[in-house]
């Protein structure tokens, strides 16, 4: 039987994708697609907006529906609303929005007491892969004598509202953890000094409508090690997080991540 879904911020950029890949995979049933009642298209018909035809299921803010997932790519507000939802019907969540605030992420933490949750800031495969190559390097490298400096560097569309980007907030904390690393910083300006080891940079480039760019530095004294990893367009991102609402539908309650989705 296929798995009943609902998709939250369902006009976004990301949402969009979401309605139209999820509506083309016979074993999930997209039953409610929720918006922000401000939207300028709420209320119209999800598959219209996002370009694949009548679907049957209007942009909402509330259903009769019943659901056993709900997707959540959106803002901090409307995560916050995805979590009550999901609570409310006792479906799982698949947490996809970055940026959030320490009250929002308690929230999520508190949720995964009573419903399943999948929380990522990105669900591509390919980036999760490469968080798992970066924790391999970063224990390789964590004695290396002379040291190895870490710098995240990211790219994202000019319409990105957070910064850094929760990918590379991701990468820092996996790499910080295996290598003791306690300080972060957010570019550089002015006279800061020589850099000390003990140190992970972030940089983020905003520009045109880049659908996500991660590269991971690893810099020795003689030689550099760098991973990159590059989204062409956000279907990585959507595939990823309707693979973790099929997974976790019907999971005891819990926190997972993609990992446990992809088996990585
Ligand atoms: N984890 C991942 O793999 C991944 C990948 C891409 C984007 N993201 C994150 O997903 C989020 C959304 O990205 P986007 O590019 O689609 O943004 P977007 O601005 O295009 O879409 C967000 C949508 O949420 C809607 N919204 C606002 N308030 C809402 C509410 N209370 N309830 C329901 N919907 C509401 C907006 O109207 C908008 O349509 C961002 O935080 C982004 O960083 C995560
Ligand atoms: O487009 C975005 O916004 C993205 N956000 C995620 C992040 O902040 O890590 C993942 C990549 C795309």
């Amino acid at each position: 039987m296929a798995t009943r879904i609902a998709i939250n911020g369902a006009a976004g950029r990301m949402g969009q994708r979401l309605v139209a890949l999820g509506s083309q995979d016979k074993s999930l049933d997209i039953v409610a697609c929720f918006e922000h009642a401000g939207h300028a298209k709420f209320g119209q018909d999800a598959g219209v907006v996002a370009g694949i035809g009548e679907l049957g299921v209007p942009l909402q803010e509330e259903t009769d529906a019943q659901y056993s997932a709900i997707i959540d790519f959106s803002v901090p507000a409307g995560a916050h609303a995805a979590v009550e939802r999901a609570v409310n019907a006792k479906a799982a969540l698949v947490m996809a929005t970055t940026g959030l605030e320490e009250e929002h992420q308690a929230k999520i933490r508190e949720a995964a007491n009573v419903i399943p949750v999948v929380w990522a800031p990105s669900m591509s495969t390919t980036v999760n892969l490469t968080m798992k190559l970066c924790e391999i390097a970063a224990e390789a490298l964590k004695d290396i004598p002379g040291g190895a400096d870490v710098e995240v560097l990211e790219r994202h569309h000019r319409f990105k509202e957070d910064s850094p980007s929760g990918t590379a907030l991701r990468f820092g904390e996996l790499i910080a953890a295996k290598m003791g690393i306690t300080e972060f910083v957010h570019g550089r300006e002015g006279r800061p000094g020589a850099r000390p080891h003990n140190e992970i940079a972030y940089h983020a480039i905003r520009t045109g409508d880049n659908p996500g760019e991660h590269t991971i530095i690893f810099g020795l004294l003689g030689e550099t090690i760098e991973m990159t990893v590059r989204a062409s367009n956000r279907d990585c991102y959507a595939t990823g997080a309707l693979q973790a609402a099929k997974f976790a539908a019907g999971k005891p309650a819990g926190l997972y991540n993609m990992n446990d989705v992809l088996g990585l």
